[in-house]
């Protein structure tokens, strides 16, 4: 499990530890992981220590510290190194670290302030490192003048280069929301992020995760408390599956109710059932009409049409809320789920029709434009793009308004629960996004619910952590078999499910 962060968690867990140690003990701690994975970067790349030049890109605060002492070390490493100070109060005693290790030093700003984008040029193109120490965790909304003009500069001259630098953030790309992911400025996209104490939320969360690159955490012995976001990996993901004891039978395996598909839409039935049976449940009952029942069965025989006992439900992939027979049979499941205290997915049509209000054991899963329609019906008017632009917000204030977990589908996944759990995952490739995925990940949420309702029903969990632990374990699991399905070409959604069982079989038994 990955965990992250807040700034001000970060800065609380620093302080004991900056009032107990030497003077920038642990600034020197972090600035040679930066210089190491600077070093690693190198090697990968196959380029020579000896023939590479570094340019630090420093900023008035400790992340400018960060990045000077890593130079001394680069120095002394036998790297050429030069210091581009973009404030008029770089880190003192970094710069004098810096200075002694034979790192040149250039002011590029003017007297007023400005930057001089000559120097800036020349320096920029004889690197084939940039370090970014502008800012880091300090930093508060988009980077402001002189630094937005030389973020620009630089990924102006970046693009235009024939060998492209390789971009080496120090903490966090400067820019980006910290604590959210937005991105309200310019930022210079990095190739790696060698982060400090513990990732950030920004780190995991669109758009700025994109702009990060590779991850490195490093540890530099904080006592931190609760995450404030996480991401599952496979092993998290096989402590929450319940794979069948030798007792179970498939009464005790966990039951789904099904209400997906319609006569306009009968392939989502098939392709919700497909993804809950092939993640693992002792049965799939089915409710629908006579055409998409038929074709059900057709794939499934096994799935059992008609009502009866269920564990968990999941509701509204393929229906259409205007139509009329099909949302009241999708209200029928929500009443029954509530009224039995189970667990439940509402999903696409399903969205619209759900209460203001719903327990955390409910999960709905909004792609962005679902999301916005949601916020907006509950008197907060968004837009899609409002919600790529905020991801991680837009799921949070989702589950703030409706008491339900929510699961927002995109590139990257987010699921925020009403107690605050949140976690992000990054499982799929872009593959993914193509017609009835979603119908696939509704069924293989329910299936986790039902496999894990005993833990969840009846009130079992009032504040939806365990309900979204399951809901990013199927983005988890969803995501690994559509890159599974791929294999680097296109998916269908049926593929992606039947993709399914080997990613459950390679999840139980990673360690
Ligand atoms: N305190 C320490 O000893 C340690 C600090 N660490 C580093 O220190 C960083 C935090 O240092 P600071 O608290 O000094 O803060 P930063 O270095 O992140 O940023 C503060 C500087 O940025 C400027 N600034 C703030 N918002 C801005 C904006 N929107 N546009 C332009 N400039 C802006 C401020 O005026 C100030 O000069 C961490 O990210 C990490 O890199 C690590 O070295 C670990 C140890
Ligand atoms: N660019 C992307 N990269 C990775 N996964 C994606 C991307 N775009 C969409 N997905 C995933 O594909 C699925 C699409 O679901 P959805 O939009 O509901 O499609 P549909 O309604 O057609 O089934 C979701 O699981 C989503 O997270
Ligand atoms: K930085």
């Amino acid at each position: 499990m990955i965990r992250a962060h807040e700034a001000q968690a970060i800065r609380e867990a620093e302080a004991p530890l900056l009032a107990a140690t030497p003077t920038d003990a642990l600034m020197t701690h972090a600035a040679f992981a930066v210089a190491t994975a600077v070093l690693e970067e190198l090697d990968r790349l196959g380029a020579r220590r000896s023939g590479t030049t570094v340019l630090l890109l420093v900023g008035g605060g400790n992340n400018g510290g960060d990045a000077l002492y890593a130079g001394a070390y680069l120095a002394r490493r036998g790297l050429q190194v030069a210091a581009a100070l973009c404030t008029d109060r770089p880190h003192e005693r970094g710069l004098a670290a810096a200075r002694r290790a034979r790192v040149r030093t250039h002011d590029v700003l003017d007297a007023a302030g400005r930057p001089r984008e000559e120097l800036l040029t020349v320096l920029a193109d004889r690197a084939g490192v940039w370090l970014d120490g502008l800012t880091g965790i300090g930093a508060r909304g988009a980077l402001r003048e002189p630094l937005a003009g030389i973020v620009t500069a630089l990924a102006d001259r970046r693009a235009a280069m024939p060998d492209e630098p390789t971009v080496v953030a120090v903490d966090v790309p400067s820019g980006i929301g910290v604590d959210d992911g937005t991105v309200a400025g310019p930022v210079l996209r990095a190739d790696v992020t060698v982060t400090m104490g513990a990732a950030k939320p920004g780190l995991l969360a669109r758009p700025a995760e994109a702009l990060a690159g590779r991850l490195v955490v490093v540890d530099i012995g904080l006592g931190l408390g609760e995450a404030a976001l996480a991401r599952l990996g496979p092993a998290d993901v096989a402590d929450l599956l319940r794979p069948p004891l030798p007792t179970d039978h498939k009464y005790t395996r966990g039951v789904l109710g099904l209400v997906a598909g319609s006569t306009t839409y009968p392939g989502a039935a098939v392709l919700a059932a497909a993804g809950a049976l092939r993640t693992g449940v002792g049965m799939v009952r089915y409710l629908g009409p006579e055409g998409p029942t038929r074709l059900v069965h057709e794939r499934f025989p096994e799935v059992v049409a008609g009502s009866g006992r269920v564990q968990a439900w999941a509701a509204g992939s393929g229906v259409d809320p205007a139509d009329e027979g099909r949302a009241e049979d999708v209200r029928d499941a929500l009443r029954r789920a509530l009224a039995d205290g189970l667990p439940a997915v509402l999903d696409a049509g399903a969205l619209a029709l759900a209460p203001e209000r719903l327990p955390a054991t409910v999960v709905l899963t909004p792609h962005a434009g679902e999301l916005a329609q949601l916020l907006t019906e509950r008197g907060e008017r968004t837009s899609r793009a409002d919600v790529e632009a905020a991801p991680l917000p837009a799921a949070r204030r989702a589950a703030a308004l409706t008491g339900a977990t929510v699961l927002l589908k995109g590139a990257t996944t987010v699921v925020a629960a009403p107690g605050g759990t949140t976690l992000t995952q990054a499982d799929g490739g872009p593959w993914l996004a193509t017609a009835g995925t979603g119908d696939v990940l509704a069924g293989v949420l329910g299936a986790l619910l039902a496999q894990r309702a005993e833990d969840l029903a009846g009130g079992g969990d009032p504040d939806g952590a365990l309900t979204a632990e399951l809901a990013a374990a199927a983005a988890l699991l969803h995501g690994r078999a559509g890159t599974r399905a791929s294999a680097g070409g296109p998916v269908t959604a049926l593929t992606v499910a039947d993709a399914l069982p080997g990613v459950v079989a390679d999840v139980l038994a990673s360690p």
